[in-house]
């Protein structure tokens, strides 16, 4: 009896003990996970099932405050310049001709059927890796081998399986085993790192704000008020449609206290801001391939230290993700992309420095539908030395991409520090390929937030995320209501 008794007592506390130590596990799991309360439903898992979530993020998610969601069924960037590639190239350093783009099975290798006459060996080598991909775009599409599982007898008398085109580039280094860092919550990021844009806001919110709250205002001070605009960088057009809008909210009467200037400036910013936009960024998979996000903009804007935030709150979203560093003019900018990659878990496709930039793009977006990951980040090189160097450069970096897959989003990076300058940067990209969204980095060294303002404007293209530091978790979604809120 005695024995029973004791034996139970253990029992329960063997019981009790296990129950705390699990529940102690979870929450500090949970603690260090930091994630979504509930997941969302456009930003969970693949809606096509297929095998490619094999996630590689080590298991931890963060339910974006940030919306992802998938490119249309065309290309959302709409340019297409010519197809034959042709006499261009003026700079491209030689790369290693690729070996084997004959060796395909069949087709006994005229590939270049049609443009490749008489090209110099640049162009040749960007035309061939063109042809092959064409051929190859004809024939593999479709190839989902339905065994994914190990042990097949004999896996090889597939007809296409291996011969990709794979053009030139090197290295196609996997994250082994990366050392995940800690990813902040995602979730209201903006208005967690509203501080940060205590520039802008004193000298849009507080000074408008001061002379909104002095009562009737007569014409100097909304002369005073456009020009607080004017400096902040709204620009003229922005400016004058905000005071214009001020005006009518005031002249209803109802703005009678400091609280309701505020919300009745508010309300006239958040309107300007066009909340409508899809922000989105098109970064989820199709059914049978990855998204491809190609990240443009000049040197040192911050394209590198975008792409690297960006990989890191996807991967903490359970994408897999592979970086194209097609940045190949400057090796440090690949080590930089490279070191983001093995910090989030994202692997990278890159090339030799001063390798074809095209290359290296296109042998991300084929490595990344053989490994079928969930997107491609393709971080370019923006070296704004004329326009139609950058031409010759974007436009055959997307060219080549896009004869694998349709890239889904073309992010213009851009610095909010240098104003005016950005803006004449943008419309030169904006010429060369089409943007879909743009990054405005660094607001937090600058008192001109109203550079959202105008560049929506000026470009008619939404501005989709923000940098606010050079933090890995310095990236946030653009939010309307919570920038505006944050200047306020
Ligand atoms: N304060 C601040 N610094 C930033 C932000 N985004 C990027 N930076 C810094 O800007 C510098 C340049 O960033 P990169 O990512 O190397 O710029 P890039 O456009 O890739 O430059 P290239 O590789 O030369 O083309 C780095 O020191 C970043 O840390 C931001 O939002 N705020």
């Amino acid at each position: 009896m005695d024995t029973q008794l004791i034996v139970g007592i253990v029992i329960a506390i063997v019981v009790l003990l296990a129950l705390v130590g699990g529940t102690g596990f979870v929450l500090s799991r949970r603690r260090r996970i930091s994630l979504r309360e509930e997941p969302k439903a456009d930003t969970d898992q693949v809606t096509d099932g297929s095998q490619r979530q094999v996630d590689r993020s080590g298991g931890y998610q963060a339910g974006s405050g940030f919306s992802f969601s998938q490119g249309g069924a065309g290309s959302a960037t709409i340019d297409r310049p010519e197809p034959v590639v042709e006499p261009e190239t003026p700079v491209e350093l030689e790369t290693p001709v690729e070996p084997e783009p004959a060796a395909e099975p069949e087709t006994g290798g005229e590939p270049e059927s049609t443009a490749p006459v008489v090209e110099d060996a640049a162009v040749e080598e960007s035309v061939v890796q063109e042809a092959a991909v064409e051929e190859a775009a004809v024939e593999e599409p479709v190839v989902e081998e339905p065994e994914p599982a190990a042990a097949e007898p004999e896996p090889v008398v597939e007809p296409e399986p291996v011969v990709e085109p794979e053009p030139v580039v090197e290295a196609v280094p996997e994250p082994a085993a990366p050392a995940l860092d800690e990813i902040a919550p995602t979730e209201g990021r903006l208005s967690r790192l509203r501080g940060r844009l205590s520039r802008s806001q004193g000298a849009i919110g507080a000074s408008v704000l001061g002379l909104l709250g002095a009562g009737d205002l007569d014409e100097d001070s909304w002369e005073e008020i456009e020009d607080t605009l004017v400096m902040a960088d709204l620009g003229t057009a922005a400016t004058s449609t905000v005071t214009e809008r001020l005006r009518e909210e005031l002249a209803t009467g109802k703005v009678r206290s400091a609280d309701d200037a505020r919300a009745a400036l508010k309300r006239v910013l958040v309107e300007q801001l066009r909340p409508d936009l899809d922000r989105s960024v098109k970064a989820l998979p199709h059914a049978d391939r990855p998204a491809v996000v190609l990240v443009v903009g000049v040197n040192g804007v911050g394209k590198t230290t975008t792409t690297g935030k960006l990989a890191r709150v996807l991967v903490a979203d359970g994408r897999r993700v592979l970086l194209g560093a097609a940045d190949t003019f400057r090796a440090a900018a690949a080590d930089q992309l490279q070191t983001w990659g093995e910090r989030v878990g994202a692997g990278i496709v890159r090339g030799k420095e001063g390798a074809d930039p095209a290359s290296v793009a296109f042998d991300a977006v084929n490595t990344g539908i053989g490994d079928g990951v969930d997107v491609v980040l393709i971080d370019t090189a923006g070296r704004l030395h004329t326009k139609s160097g950058l031409m010759d450069e974007l436009g055959k970096v997307k060219r080549v991409v896009e004869k694998k897959a349709v890239v889904d989003e073309v992010l213009l990076v851009l610095d909010a520090t240098v104003g005016q300058n950005g803006l004449m940067q943008a419309k030169v990209f904006a010429e060369v390929v089409s943007l879909t969204g743009v990054v405005l980095t660094k607001l937090d060294g600058t008192a001109k937030g109203g550079i959202v303002f105008r560049i929506q404007e000026e470009l008619g293209v939404p501005v989709k995320l923000v940098g606010l530091g050079e933090g890995a978790d310095d990236l946030a979604p653009f939010e309307p209501e919570a920038f505006v809120d944050a200047l306020l």
